[in-house]
Protein backbone atom coordinates (compact mmCIF):
# COMPACT_ATOMS: atom_id res chain seq x y z
CA UNK A 1 0.00 0.00 0.00
CA UNK A 2 0.94 3.44 -0.37
CA UNK A 3 -0.15 6.88 1.02
CA UNK A 4 -0.95 9.30 -1.95
CA UNK A 5 -1.94 12.08 -0.47
CA UNK A 6 -1.08 13.47 3.67
CA UNK A 7 -2.85 16.28 5.04
CA UNK A 8 -2.86 17.70 8.57
CA UNK A 9 -4.37 20.29 10.25
CA UNK A 10 -2.81 21.64 13.57
CA UNK A 11 -0.52 19.06 13.95
CA UNK A 12 3.10 19.49 15.76
CA UNK A 13 4.05 22.70 14.01
CA UNK A 14 1.88 22.63 11.21
CA UNK A 15 -1.40 24.92 11.31
CA UNK A 16 -1.87 23.49 7.56
CA UNK A 17 -0.76 21.62 5.20
CA UNK A 18 -1.34 19.65 1.94
CA UNK A 19 1.58 16.86 0.62
CA UNK A 20 0.71 14.65 -2.61
CA UNK A 21 2.93 11.65 -2.28
CA UNK A 22 3.52 9.25 -5.18
CA UNK A 23 4.50 5.46 -4.91
CA UNK A 24 8.28 4.81 -4.47
CA UNK A 25 11.23 6.87 -2.61
CA UNK A 26 10.33 9.81 -1.13
CA UNK A 27 12.90 12.28 0.63
CA UNK A 28 12.53 14.59 3.03
CA UNK A 29 15.15 17.27 3.32
CA UNK A 30 15.66 20.45 5.39
CA UNK A 31 17.88 21.90 8.07
CA UNK A 32 17.19 20.51 12.16
CA UNK A 33 13.66 21.42 13.36
CA UNK A 34 11.77 22.41 10.09
CA UNK A 35 9.23 19.67 10.53
CA UNK A 36 10.11 16.70 9.05
CA UNK A 37 9.87 14.01 11.60
CA UNK A 38 6.48 15.75 12.49
CA UNK A 39 5.77 14.67 8.82
CA UNK A 40 6.66 11.18 9.28
CA UNK A 41 5.66 10.64 12.60
CA UNK A 42 1.45 11.54 11.18
CA UNK A 43 1.81 8.89 8.93
CA UNK A 44 3.16 6.08 11.64
CA UNK A 45 0.39 7.41 13.79
CA UNK A 46 -1.96 6.35 11.28
CA UNK A 47 -0.76 2.86 11.36
CA UNK A 48 -0.15 2.60 14.97
CA UNK A 49 -2.19 5.32 16.77
CA UNK A 50 0.68 6.08 18.80
CA UNK A 51 3.76 8.33 18.24
CA UNK A 52 7.61 6.67 18.24
CA UNK A 53 8.64 9.53 20.09
CA UNK A 54 6.13 10.46 22.75
CA UNK A 55 3.62 8.53 24.53
CA UNK A 56 0.63 10.82 24.62
CA UNK A 57 -1.38 12.87 22.20
CA UNK A 58 -1.10 15.89 24.03
CA UNK A 59 2.77 17.31 22.24
CA UNK A 60 1.19 16.12 18.71
CA UNK A 61 -1.67 18.96 18.65
CA UNK A 62 0.33 22.01 17.62
CA UNK A 63 0.64 24.43 20.85
CA UNK A 64 -2.15 26.97 21.50
CA UNK A 65 -4.88 24.34 19.13
CA UNK A 66 -7.29 22.65 21.03
CA UNK A 67 -7.45 19.03 18.23
CA UNK A 68 -5.37 18.26 15.49
CA UNK A 69 -6.09 16.43 12.06
CA UNK A 70 -4.17 13.55 10.32
CA UNK A 71 -5.76 12.67 7.03
CA UNK A 72 -4.44 10.57 4.37
CA UNK A 73 -5.76 8.80 0.97
CA UNK A 74 -4.22 5.63 0.92
CA UNK A 75 -4.14 3.05 -2.05
CA UNK A 76 -3.55 -0.66 -1.87
CA UNK A 77 -3.77 -2.42 -5.43
CA UNK A 78 -6.86 -1.11 -7.34
CA UNK A 79 -8.95 0.48 -3.44
CA UNK A 80 -8.70 3.87 -2.49
CA UNK A 81 -9.60 4.65 0.95
CA UNK A 82 -9.67 7.95 2.59
CA UNK A 83 -8.90 7.93 6.98
CA UNK A 84 -8.93 10.57 9.38
CA UNK A 85 -8.26 10.89 12.59
CA UNK A 86 -8.94 13.71 15.10
CA UNK A 87 -7.01 13.94 18.17
CA UNK A 88 -8.83 15.51 20.54
CA UNK A 89 -6.14 15.44 24.18
CA UNK A 90 -7.80 14.41 27.10
CA UNK A 91 -11.04 13.54 25.26
CA UNK A 92 -12.10 10.89 22.68
CA UNK A 93 -10.51 10.78 19.60
CA UNK A 94 -12.60 10.48 16.48
CA UNK A 95 -12.01 8.87 13.27
CA UNK A 96 -13.33 8.51 9.75
CA UNK A 97 -13.43 5.89 6.83
CA UNK A 98 -14.13 7.31 3.41
CA UNK A 99 -15.64 10.56 5.02
CA UNK A 100 -18.53 8.13 6.56
CA UNK A 101 -20.14 8.34 9.77
CA UNK A 102 -17.63 7.86 13.11
CA UNK A 103 -15.98 4.86 13.65
CA UNK A 104 -13.97 3.53 16.54
CA UNK A 105 -10.09 5.10 16.33
CA UNK A 106 -9.13 1.90 16.57
CA UNK A 107 -11.28 0.68 13.41
CA UNK A 108 -9.01 2.32 10.92
CA UNK A 109 -6.33 0.02 11.70
CA UNK A 110 -4.70 -2.19 9.21
CA UNK A 111 -5.74 0.45 6.12
CA UNK A 112 -2.18 2.28 6.76
CA UNK A 113 0.50 0.23 7.68
CA UNK A 114 3.78 1.26 8.26
CA UNK A 115 7.18 0.09 9.36
CA UNK A 116 9.46 2.89 11.01
CA UNK A 117 13.12 3.01 11.13
CA UNK A 118 14.41 5.94 13.46
CA UNK A 119 17.26 6.70 15.87
CA UNK A 120 14.73 5.59 18.77
CA UNK A 121 15.06 1.78 17.59
CA UNK A 122 18.28 1.37 19.27
CA UNK A 123 16.08 1.54 22.58
CA UNK A 124 14.69 -1.88 21.15
CA UNK A 125 18.15 -3.41 22.09
CA UNK A 126 19.39 -1.40 24.48
CA UNK A 127 16.18 -0.19 26.35
CA UNK A 128 14.00 -1.68 29.24
CA UNK A 129 11.28 -5.03 28.17
CA UNK A 130 8.69 -2.20 27.61
CA UNK A 131 10.34 -0.92 24.69
CA UNK A 132 10.14 -4.53 22.88
CA UNK A 133 7.00 -5.24 24.54
CA UNK A 134 5.52 -2.21 22.37
CA UNK A 135 7.97 -3.42 19.30
CA UNK A 136 6.05 -6.75 19.53
CA UNK A 137 2.31 -5.35 20.50
CA UNK A 138 2.51 -3.12 17.38
CA UNK A 139 3.44 -5.68 14.85
CA UNK A 140 0.63 -7.64 16.19
CA UNK A 141 -1.96 -5.23 16.04
CA UNK A 142 -0.68 -4.30 11.80
CA UNK A 143 -1.25 -8.35 11.43
CA UNK A 144 -3.93 -8.63 13.53
CA UNK A 145 -6.15 -5.40 13.47
CA UNK A 146 -8.25 -6.64 15.91
CA UNK A 147 -5.74 -6.76 19.02
CA UNK A 148 -5.86 -3.53 19.03
CA UNK A 149 -8.99 -4.30 21.26
CA UNK A 150 -7.49 -7.44 22.97
CA UNK A 151 -4.67 -5.20 23.90
CA UNK A 152 -6.94 -2.42 25.53
CA UNK A 153 -9.52 -5.21 27.21
CA UNK A 154 -6.15 -6.28 29.17
CA UNK A 155 -4.82 -2.86 30.01
CA UNK A 156 -8.60 -2.26 31.76
CA UNK A 157 -8.28 -5.64 32.92
CA UNK A 158 -5.04 -4.76 34.47
CA UNK A 159 -5.84 -1.52 35.79
CA UNK A 160 -9.03 -2.86 37.95
CA UNK A 161 -7.26 -5.93 38.88
CA UNK A 162 -4.05 -3.48 40.70
CA UNK A 163 -6.82 -1.41 41.65
CA UNK A 164 -7.66 -3.79 43.91
CA UNK A 165 -4.46 -5.65 44.91
CA UNK A 166 -3.52 -1.96 46.11
CA UNK A 167 -6.32 -1.41 48.42
CA UNK A 168 -5.70 -4.90 50.01
CA UNK A 169 -1.99 -3.67 50.18
CA UNK A 170 -2.55 -0.75 51.88
CA UNK A 171 -5.40 -2.51 54.03
CA UNK A 172 -2.91 -4.65 55.24
CA UNK A 173 -0.37 -2.12 55.74
CA UNK A 174 -2.85 0.12 57.84
CA UNK A 175 -3.34 -3.39 60.08
CA UNK A 176 -6.54 -4.21 59.19
CA UNK A 177 -7.80 -7.92 58.90
CA UNK A 178 -7.27 -7.93 55.25
CA UNK A 179 -10.08 -7.37 52.58
CA UNK A 180 -11.84 -9.86 51.24
CA UNK A 181 -9.94 -11.08 48.12
CA UNK A 182 -12.78 -13.35 46.42
CA UNK A 183 -13.47 -11.07 43.66
CA UNK A 184 -9.57 -11.22 42.76
CA UNK A 185 -10.70 -14.76 41.91
CA UNK A 186 -12.72 -13.38 39.32
CA UNK A 187 -10.01 -10.90 37.81
CA UNK A 188 -7.76 -13.38 37.74
CA UNK A 189 -9.30 -14.88 35.33
CA UNK A 190 -10.41 -12.25 33.59
CA UNK A 191 -6.56 -11.12 33.11
CA UNK A 192 -5.73 -15.19 32.37
CA UNK A 193 -8.23 -15.10 29.46
CA UNK A 194 -7.57 -11.80 27.98
CA UNK A 195 -3.89 -12.43 28.60
CA UNK A 196 -3.80 -15.58 26.84
CA UNK A 197 -4.94 -14.25 23.79
CA UNK A 198 -2.79 -12.18 23.96
CA UNK A 199 0.81 -14.59 23.96
CA UNK A 200 -0.78 -16.68 21.95
CA UNK A 201 -0.91 -13.94 19.09
CA UNK A 202 3.11 -12.89 20.49
CA UNK A 203 4.61 -16.42 20.17
CA UNK A 204 2.84 -16.28 16.89
CA UNK A 205 4.71 -13.36 15.85
CA UNK A 206 7.77 -14.34 17.58
CA UNK A 207 8.11 -17.36 15.55
CA UNK A 208 7.45 -16.11 12.08
CA UNK A 209 9.92 -12.78 12.79
CA UNK A 210 13.08 -15.24 14.20
CA UNK A 211 14.08 -16.62 10.69
CA UNK A 212 13.55 -13.15 9.14
CA UNK A 213 15.19 -11.42 11.81
CA UNK A 214 18.63 -13.37 11.11
CA UNK A 215 18.28 -13.43 7.54
CA UNK A 216 18.19 -9.43 7.80
CA UNK A 217 21.08 -9.39 10.14
CA UNK A 218 23.00 -11.10 7.66
CA UNK A 219 22.50 -8.72 5.34
CA UNK A 220 22.90 -5.38 7.38
CA UNK A 221 25.73 -6.48 8.70
CA UNK A 222 27.20 -9.81 6.71
CA UNK A 223 29.23 -12.75 8.83
CA UNK A 224 27.65 -11.78 12.05
CA UNK A 225 25.01 -13.32 13.84
CA UNK A 226 23.21 -15.61 14.21
CA UNK A 227 20.32 -14.06 16.32
CA UNK A 228 17.52 -15.66 18.43
CA UNK A 229 14.55 -14.18 19.38
CA UNK A 230 13.40 -15.76 22.61
CA UNK A 231 10.25 -14.85 24.10
CA UNK A 232 10.02 -14.34 28.16
CA UNK A 233 7.04 -15.36 29.97
CA UNK A 234 6.66 -14.00 33.51
CA UNK A 235 4.46 -17.23 34.14
CA UNK A 236 6.28 -20.02 33.22
CA UNK A 237 8.09 -21.75 35.67
CA UNK A 238 5.72 -20.02 38.55
CA UNK A 239 2.67 -22.92 38.31
CA UNK A 240 4.15 -25.27 40.84
CA UNK A 241 2.12 -23.52 43.43
CA UNK A 242 2.54 -22.71 47.22
CA UNK A 243 5.37 -20.35 48.54
CA UNK A 244 8.21 -22.54 46.53
CA UNK A 245 6.54 -20.80 43.45
CA UNK A 246 6.26 -17.30 44.85
CA UNK A 247 10.41 -17.19 46.06
CA UNK A 248 11.13 -17.80 42.60
CA UNK A 249 12.82 -15.14 40.49
CA UNK A 250 10.57 -12.57 38.81
CA UNK A 251 12.23 -13.17 35.34
CA UNK A 252 10.51 -16.02 34.59
CA UNK A 253 11.11 -18.67 31.83
CA UNK A 254 10.72 -19.41 28.06
CA UNK A 255 7.15 -19.76 27.30
CA UNK A 256 6.87 -23.27 25.42
CA UNK A 257 6.76 -23.27 22.02
CA UNK A 258 3.96 -23.91 20.09
CA UNK A 259 1.35 -23.54 23.29
CA UNK A 260 -2.22 -23.36 22.38
CA UNK A 261 -4.86 -20.55 24.11
CA UNK A 262 -6.10 -22.72 26.93
CA UNK A 263 -2.60 -24.17 27.54
CA UNK A 264 -1.27 -20.23 28.16
CA UNK A 265 -4.80 -19.88 30.30
CA UNK A 266 -4.29 -22.49 32.60
CA UNK A 267 -0.30 -21.65 32.99
CA UNK A 268 -1.84 -17.87 33.65
CA UNK A 269 -4.05 -18.70 36.07
CA UNK A 270 -1.59 -20.95 37.74
CA UNK A 271 1.45 -18.23 37.96
CA UNK A 272 -0.86 -15.55 39.61
CA UNK A 273 -2.59 -18.14 42.24
CA UNK A 274 1.64 -18.38 42.61
CA UNK A 275 2.38 -15.06 43.34
CA UNK A 276 -0.77 -14.20 45.02
CA UNK A 277 0.87 -13.97 48.64
CA UNK A 278 3.64 -11.07 46.97
CA UNK A 279 1.03 -9.31 44.92
CA UNK A 280 -1.12 -8.59 47.92
CA UNK A 281 2.21 -7.39 49.88
CA UNK A 282 3.25 -5.47 47.12
CA UNK A 283 -0.25 -4.16 45.43
CA UNK A 284 0.67 -5.39 41.83
CA UNK A 285 -0.17 -7.48 39.21
CA UNK A 286 3.25 -9.88 39.05
CA UNK A 287 3.06 -11.95 35.88
CA UNK A 288 1.36 -11.73 32.58
CA UNK A 289 2.04 -10.39 29.44
CA UNK A 290 2.77 -6.43 30.77
CA UNK A 291 5.91 -8.53 32.73
CA UNK A 292 6.93 -10.35 29.72
CA UNK A 293 10.50 -9.89 27.89
CA UNK A 294 11.32 -10.19 23.90
CA UNK A 295 15.38 -11.57 24.54
CA UNK A 296 17.17 -11.02 21.37
CA UNK A 297 20.42 -13.17 21.50
CA UNK A 298 23.52 -12.09 19.83
CA UNK A 299 25.09 -15.90 19.43
CA UNK A 300 24.66 -17.13 22.97
CA UNK A 301 24.63 -13.79 24.87
CA UNK A 302 21.35 -11.58 25.06
CA UNK A 303 21.86 -7.60 22.91
CA UNK A 304 21.45 -5.83 25.72
CA UNK A 305 24.17 -5.50 27.94
CA UNK A 306 26.77 -7.55 25.38
CA UNK A 307 26.15 -6.82 22.11
CA UNK A 308 28.54 -3.44 20.46
CA UNK A 309 26.98 0.08 19.59
CA UNK A 310 27.22 -1.27 15.99
CA UNK A 311 26.01 -4.57 16.70
CA UNK A 312 22.70 -3.16 18.33
CA UNK A 313 22.11 -0.86 15.80
CA UNK A 314 22.57 -3.62 13.19
CA UNK A 315 20.25 -5.60 15.62
CA UNK A 316 17.69 -2.84 15.56
CA UNK A 317 17.45 -2.61 11.65
CA UNK A 318 17.38 -6.76 11.71
CA UNK A 319 14.17 -6.10 13.68
CA UNK A 320 12.57 -3.32 11.38
CA UNK A 321 13.64 -5.12 8.17
CA UNK A 322 12.00 -8.10 9.58
CA UNK A 323 8.90 -6.56 10.39
CA UNK A 324 8.72 -5.36 7.13
CA UNK A 325 9.25 -8.74 5.11
CA UNK A 326 6.80 -10.49 7.59
CA UNK A 327 4.10 -7.60 6.34
CA UNK A 328 5.45 -7.79 2.86
CA UNK A 329 4.84 -11.65 2.70
CA UNK A 330 1.68 -11.87 4.06
CA UNK A 331 0.19 -9.97 1.62
CA UNK A 332 -0.08 -5.93 2.31
CA UNK A 333 3.45 -4.19 1.69
CA UNK A 334 3.78 -1.38 4.83
CA UNK A 335 5.04 2.25 3.77
CA UNK A 336 8.91 1.89 4.80
CA UNK A 337 9.73 5.27 6.96
CA UNK A 338 13.03 6.03 7.27
CA UNK A 339 13.20 9.18 10.05
CA UNK A 340 17.09 10.43 10.01
CA UNK A 341 18.83 7.13 10.25
CA UNK A 342 21.23 7.35 8.10
CA UNK A 343 23.20 10.26 10.05
CA UNK A 344 23.33 7.57 12.78
CA UNK A 345 24.65 4.80 10.94
CA UNK A 346 28.00 4.16 9.25
CA UNK A 347 28.92 4.27 5.61
CA UNK A 348 28.65 0.59 5.26
CA UNK A 349 25.09 -0.16 7.19
CA UNK A 350 24.03 3.10 5.52
CA UNK A 351 24.50 1.51 2.07
CA UNK A 352 23.33 -1.74 2.88
CA UNK A 353 19.97 -0.56 4.56
CA UNK A 354 19.14 1.64 1.28
CA UNK A 355 19.67 -1.02 -0.96
CA UNK A 356 17.61 -3.79 0.79
CA UNK A 357 14.76 -1.14 1.23
CA UNK A 358 15.31 0.56 -2.41
CA UNK A 359 12.33 -1.30 -4.17
CA UNK A 360 9.99 -0.36 -1.38
CA UNK A 361 5.98 0.16 -2.31
CA UNK A 362 6.77 3.70 -0.81
CA UNK A 363 9.98 4.55 1.08
CA UNK A 364 9.13 7.67 3.02
CA UNK A 365 13.12 9.45 4.31
CA UNK A 366 13.93 12.31 6.24
CA UNK A 367 17.60 13.60 6.49
CA UNK A 368 19.01 16.87 7.67
CA UNK A 369 21.54 16.99 4.61
CA UNK A 370 20.95 15.65 1.15
CA UNK A 371 24.34 14.04 1.38
CA UNK A 372 23.62 11.43 4.15
CA UNK A 373 21.09 9.83 1.77
CA UNK A 374 22.68 7.22 -0.71
CA UNK A 375 22.50 7.73 -3.87
CA UNK A 376 20.32 4.33 -4.59
CA UNK A 377 17.74 5.87 -2.90
CA UNK A 378 16.73 8.26 -6.18
CA UNK A 379 13.16 9.44 -6.08
CA UNK A 380 10.83 12.27 -5.46
CA UNK A 381 12.60 15.31 -3.25
CA UNK A 382 11.02 17.53 -1.06
CA UNK A 383 12.48 20.76 0.78
CA UNK A 384 10.99 21.16 4.22
CA UNK A 385 11.17 24.49 5.68
CA UNK A 386 9.41 27.01 7.78
CA UNK A 387 6.01 25.14 7.53
CA UNK A 388 6.17 24.29 3.99
CA UNK A 389 6.94 21.33 2.12
CA UNK A 390 7.71 21.79 -1.23
CA UNK A 391 8.75 19.30 -3.88
CA UNK A 392 11.52 20.42 -5.96
N1 LIG B 1 2.90 20.47 19.39
C1 LIG B 1 3.75 21.30 18.78
N2 LIG B 1 3.38 22.59 18.54
C2 LIG B 1 4.20 23.44 17.91
N3 LIG B 1 5.43 23.11 17.48
C3 LIG B 1 5.86 21.86 17.70
C4 LIG B 1 5.04 20.90 18.36
N4 LIG B 1 5.73 19.74 18.44
C5 LIG B 1 6.92 19.97 17.87
N5 LIG B 1 7.00 21.25 17.42
C6 LIG B 1 8.14 21.87 16.76
O1 LIG B 1 8.48 21.10 15.61
C7 LIG B 1 9.89 21.20 15.42
C8 LIG B 1 10.49 19.81 15.33
O2 LIG B 1 10.06 19.26 14.19
P1 LIG B 1 10.71 17.89 13.72
O3 LIG B 1 11.04 17.01 14.87
O4 LIG B 1 9.80 17.35 12.68
O5 LIG B 1 12.04 18.44 13.12
P2 LIG B 1 13.01 17.78 12.08
O6 LIG B 1 12.93 18.58 10.82
O7 LIG B 1 12.77 16.33 11.98
O8 LIG B 1 14.38 18.10 12.82
P3 LIG B 1 15.72 17.26 13.04
O9 LIG B 1 16.43 17.27 11.73
O10 LIG B 1 16.42 18.07 14.07
O11 LIG B 1 15.33 15.90 13.50
C9 LIG B 1 10.49 21.86 16.62
O12 LIG B 1 10.86 23.17 16.29
C10 LIG B 1 9.38 21.85 17.63
O13 LIG B 1 9.42 22.94 18.47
Amino acid sequence: MHVTHLSLADFRSYARIEVPLGPGVCVFVGANGQGKTNLVEAVGYLATLGSHRVSSDAPLVRAGAERAVIRASVTQGERSQLVEIELNPGRANRARINRSSQVRPRDVLGIVRSVLFAPEDLALVKGDPGERRRFLDELVTARVPRMAGVRSDYDRVLKQRNTLLKSAAMARRHGGRGMDLSTLDVWDQHLARVGAEVLVQRADLVAALGPLADKAYGDVAPGGGPVTLEYRSSAAGRNAGGDDAAEQSTDGGPAPGGAGREELYEQLLAALGAVRRQEVERGVTLVGPHRDDLVLKLGELPAKGYASHGESWSYALALRLASYELLRAEGNEPVLVLDDVFAELDARRRERLAELVAQGEQVLVTAAVDDDVPGVLSGARFSVADGAVERL
